[in-house]
Order: structure tokens, then sequence, then C-alpha cells
């Protein structure tokens, strides 16, 4: 018996560790699809306290800035290579209403955001949440209806219209303001072709992009943000306007939509629990950049279980990224963004 073919019974399409015994040959397995510090957008609170510094108890590592704050924050973010943050307001102060006024008032937190930002980092590139929420007295995303819900009196009945319109109208003014791309997550019918049109009638829709959370799932993994914004609803929950967990199919006819409404890019929102849609998008929409949106309950999910050494957090922050990449994501939205400049800049 001769000593050179020590395994005849392997096929020669056995063989993989061939292709992985070096770090570069294992990273050459992306096929291109690695992950690189300008795909990611760090979600940012904006308080109306301009000097705030609040930590979020389960947002950890996580808080609420004032805007006096932003610049020494996030200037040595951007020495790092940040390319792009997204901004929520945190209105404490402010009088909430049934259409959420102070949304797009001249003074609200975010719009001052937007214009200081500009400013201090021209390249930074500016996308903002937009949504009612954080500014309704119902605390729900879009304009109740004076209808009773016909299935359960418990729970709002939207009036569509007039929520997509006053949408539109607080994306128009955080264009003005200095927004390079809003991105809606009321998840009002309608709202991206209304925006759209209202951009192009205020001359805005050459210098603003549309980022719509396209397939948002009414998730249990959203209660860290609420507790950092306060926007949980007052009654009833989201439930008539975000996406059932178990809608592979009207999320396949969300994303489709959005596109045709003039949506420029398109998000799956949770991520790690919804690959499969995040891989749809990219199959449906080729011709779109496909966003995901890691969400506080996730980020805290991951931090959590490291904190109980379950699992290395870097490792842990790596593995769950690169599978959303992987599925076709190619700009995340995370928390664990500054982490990343570090990690993506050293050795691996
Ligand atoms: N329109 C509100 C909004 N915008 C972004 C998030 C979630 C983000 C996160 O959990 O990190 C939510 C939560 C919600 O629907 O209550
Ligand atoms: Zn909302
Ligand atoms: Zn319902």
């Amino acid at each position: 018996m001769s000593n050179t073919i020590r395994s005849p019974e392997l096929e020669i399409s056995s063989i993989l560790h061939g292709g992985i015994h070096h770090p570069l040959l294992r990273s050459w397995q992306a096929n291109g699809r690695t992950l690189t510090k300008s795909m990611f957008i760090y979600p940012i609170f904006i308080s109306d306290n301009p000097d705030a510094e609040e930590i979020i108890s389960t947002l950890p590592g996580q808080k609420r800035w004032g805007i006096n704050k932003l610049e020494s924050f996030l200037g040595p973010l951007v020495k790092k290579g940040l390319k792009s943050v997204i901004l929520f307001g945190v209105p404490m102060k402010i009088q909430k209403d049934a259409i959420g006024s102070a949304a797009d008032s001249p003074e609200t937190p975010v719009i001052l955001a937007l214009q200081l930002l500009s400013k201090l980092f021209p390249q930074l590139l500016l996308v903002i949440d937009v949504c009612l929420c954080e500014y309704t007295s119902h605390g729900h995303c879009g304009i109740l209806s004076s209808l009773p819900n016909p299935t359960h009196s418990d729970q709002p009945t939207i009036d569509a219209q007039a929520s997509a319109e006053r949408v539109a109208e607080v994306a128009i003014n955080y264009a003005k303001a200095g927004a390079h791309v809003v991105a809606p997550s009321d998840m009002m019918d309608g709202r991206i072709r209304t925006i759209k049109l209202g951009l192009m009638r205020s001359g805005l829709a050459n210098r603003c992009a549309i980022m719509s959370y396209s397939a948002k799932f009414a998730s249990g993994m959203y209660g860290p943000f609420r507790d950092a914004t306060g926007n949980a609803p007052m009654f009833g929950n989201r439930k008539c306007y975000q996406l059932p967990p178990n809608g592979r199919g009207i999320a396949r006819r969300a994303i489709r939509r959005d596109a045709a409404e003039g949506a420029d890019i398109l998000m799956v929102k949770p991520a790690l629990p919804y690959l499969d849609i995040i891989s749809d998008c990219a199959q449906i929409a080729p011709e779109y950049p496909v966003a995901c949106y890691q969400v506080s309950g996730e980020y805290a999910m991951v931090v959590a279980g490291a904190e109980k050494g379950i699992y290395d957090l870097k490792a842990m922050a790596f593995e769950t990224t690169e599978g959303m990449v992987r599925a076709g994501a190619s700009i995340i939205l995370s928390y664990f963004t500054p982490q990343f400049l570090d990690w993506l800049g050293e050795e691996r």
C-alpha cells in the first residue's frame, strides 16, 4: 500500500481546509462581501437639554446627547473613520400633541443638530429618522382617525392620508435643515411617494435621499430604544402598521412597494431574526442598496450575553454583523459602530 494517497476514499471536493489555513485566505471566503467602516451608520439620540450627556440604562454604552456635546463626542469618531450618523430626537421638555407639531418646529433638537453637524462635519452623511411617535401625545407613529378601530377597541385607527402628509412635511423640513438622507420609520401607507413628491416640489429631490424602513417588523426588540426616547404608545400597540414577524410575503410586498414609490435605499429592521428578509430584499431589488438595523434590543442582547460570560463581545459583534452582510446588506445601522471603527482598523 502506498503512503502518498492516504485517504483514497475522499473525493477532491471533500477538501475545504486548504482554503482556510491562512488569515488572508479566510478573508477571501467573503467573496468581497466584507465589513468596512463605511458600511456603518451610527444611531445618535439628541436631547433637548443642550448640555445633556445622559446614560441610558437599558442601552449600555449609549447616551442621550445635548447639541453642545456633539463636537467633542463625534469629532474623535470622525477622525477614526465614522462616515454617517442617524439622528433621533429625544424631546423631554416640549409639548406633545396629536399631530406631533414639535417634530419639525424650528427649535426642535434634531433640526438644531442637523444645522450644527452640517457645519462641524461637512463630510459626514447626515441621516435622520422621520417619525411622529417621539412627538405625539398618544405616542403612535402617525395621525389617528376619530373612527374607532373596528376589530379592537383598545387599538388606534390610523388616518393614512393625514399621516403620510404630515410625515412628508416633517421630512422636507429636515431636508431643508441639512439632512442628506431622510429615513421614515413610521410605516404609514404611501409615505415614500408623498415624501418623494414633496422633495421634488421643494427642489430638494436632488440633494436628499430616502432610506425607507421598508420591512420594519412589530418586534419585541425595540424596548431599550423606547426607554431612550420615550416613544412608547400610550395605548394599544404598533401591530396595525408594523409588519407581523411571521410575514415574509408582506415584507416582500413592502420592499417592492417602497422601491416603486421612490425609495433610494431599502432597509430591513430588526436584522438578526430577519436575515431571510435581508436576503429577499437583495434579490427582489438588486438595483438598490440594502440596509439593515441591528436594533436596540439586539445590541443589548449581544452585550448582556458577553457580560454573562456566554461569549466574547467582539467575536459576537462580528459574527452577527457579518451574518447581515452575508445575507445581502451593504449598510448597517449599529450601536457597535464606535467599536467597529477601532476593530476594523486593527489587524485581524
Ligand atoms: N419609529 C420609532 C422607531 N424608530 C427606530 C426604532 C427602533 C430602533 C431601535 O430599537 O434601536 C423605533 C422603535 C419603535 O417602533 O418603537
Ligand atoms: Zn414611530
Ligand atoms: Zn389591530
